[in-house]
């Protein structure tokens, strides 16, 4: 059975095309860069044959059609024809009280637009896509892992707001937390990397989107996204955590509606707010280094909330065995990482400056005396798609 799973990032499209009867990986893919005023790189990967196109990609679906063009372009031979798929899997990231793992159907596609407002980044090029791939290809069955679904687990103590309590009850208001397929598929690497099913691991995962998870025993413990996936940590361009109350002020000093306020943080807040000079940390970590003090603020803001989250999660675990760095700047920056471990020996938190460098694979970055290891683990939230949206076709 060969599985398609589309992970639609905030910033960029990945896919993985899978031959589950073996869990072989047939082909990978990505782009990025998407939406932004700039060129995409699409890269589709099949075993040694590389096809790489530069475009500009407006939007998700577009990155999606890209995708199976590269799978069936005769050059990769990977694919005779679409219908060798036999389902695609999203990694969709909000739909309320539908969270878990569904069949792609109407109910979905109205809740997740209904969502559209709260999830402005992620749920509508889900939506936009999963219509337009079910016009086109309607044969193949389409499958929805919400990120939400990992975090059930979570005690009410951790995931209730201090809110008025009908908003509670009625209203679903409550900490969700995203990236669940990420933290679940890092949970369970951990435990076969350690040897041992009960690891506390607190799981980084930094990337477009960010978000830091408590695991324990591979349940999700609490974790820094909340209602939204505008919470926690500063974002590409979305604000992170923030104080509402803010808002009555600036409505009043800048004459803006609380819509278009809101619209702002979502869309012009985070490291690219902070920084003035792009989502993208590669942008801001080269202007830092060329002597941007805003983007150097920005780098310095987002590790130093990475740095707190961890803190919360060491009290939450009663102590962890792993810290893990993953997503495209978990794996990737080692600036980041060296910030968010600085000072952090108290706690038994010690980094390997040497070890810091770029990796491909899981590495342990840790300076020997370390309590605490600090891992750098590629995360594989499609096999975990995959595996789930196999489940559901078998019903
Ligand atoms: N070499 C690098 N150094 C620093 N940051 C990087 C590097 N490579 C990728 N990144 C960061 O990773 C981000 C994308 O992460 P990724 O997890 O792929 O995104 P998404 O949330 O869209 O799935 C980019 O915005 C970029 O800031
Ligand atoms: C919340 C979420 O899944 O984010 P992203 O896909 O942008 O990493
Ligand atoms: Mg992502």
């Amino acid at each position: 059975m060969k599985i398609l799973v589309a992970n639609l990032g905030s910033t960029s499209f990945k896919y993985r095309l899978f031959d589950m009867a073996s869990e072989t990986q047939l082909a990978r893919g990505g782009i990025d860069r998407i939406g932004q005023d700039a060129d995409s790189t699409c890269v589709a990967e099949v075993g040694d044959h590389k096809l790489q196109e530069v475009k500009r990609i407006p939007d998700h679906a577009a990155a999606v059609r890209m995708c199976l063009d590269q799978l069936t372009n005769p050059q990769t031979g990977c694919l005779k024809s679409v219908d060798e798929v036999a389902a695609i899997g999203f990694k969709a990231v909000f739909a309320g009280r539908l969270s878990g793992i569904r069949r792609v159907d109407a109910e979905l596609l109205s809740t997740m637009e209904a969502l559209a407002d709260v999830a402005p980044a992620h749920n509508p090029p889900y939506a936009k896509a999963m219509r337009q791939l079910m016009a086109s290809f309607p044969e193949i069955p389409l499958v929805a892992a919400l990120e939400t679904a990992f975090h059930e687990t979570i005690r009410p103590e951790y995931r209730t707001y201090a809110v008025p309590y009908e908003w509670t009850e009625n209203f679903e208001v409550r900490r969700w937390g995203f990236h669940g397929a990420s933290h679940r598929f890092i949970g369970s690497r951990m435990a076969q990397l350690l040897g041992r099913d009960d690891a506390k691991i607190i799981s980084c995962h930094l990337g477009g989107s960010s978000s830091v998870c408590a695991i324990e025993g591979g349940e999700s413990r609490s974790t820094s996204m909340g209602m939204t996936p505008q919470s926690g940590l500063p974002q590409n361009n979305r604000v992170g955590d923030f104080d509402p109350f803010a808002l009555r002020l600036l409505k009043r000093l800048t004459g803006k509606d609380y819509d278009t306020l809101l619209n702002d943080l979502a869309s012009k807040g985070g490291l690219q707010g902070m920084s003035g000079v792009s989502p993208d940390l590669r942008d801001i970590e080269q202007a830092a280094d060329a002597g941007n003090a805003r983007a150097d603020l920005a780098i310095r803001v987002y590790a130093a909330d990475i740095k707190k989250y961890i803190g919360q999660y060491l009290a939450v675990l009663n102590g962890a065995d792993a810290i893990v760095f993953t997503g495209g700047i978990g794996e990737n920056s080692t600036r980041i990482r060296s910030l968010v471990c600085e000072n952090m020996t108290y706690a038994g938190i010690e980094l390997d400056p040497a070890k810091n460098v770029p990796v491909k694979s899981d590495t342990n970055l840790s300076a020997a005396g370390s309590k605490v290891q600090i891992w750098s683990v590629p995360t594989n939230e499609e096999i975990v798609v995959a595996r789930q949206t196999v489940k559901v076709v078998e019903g």
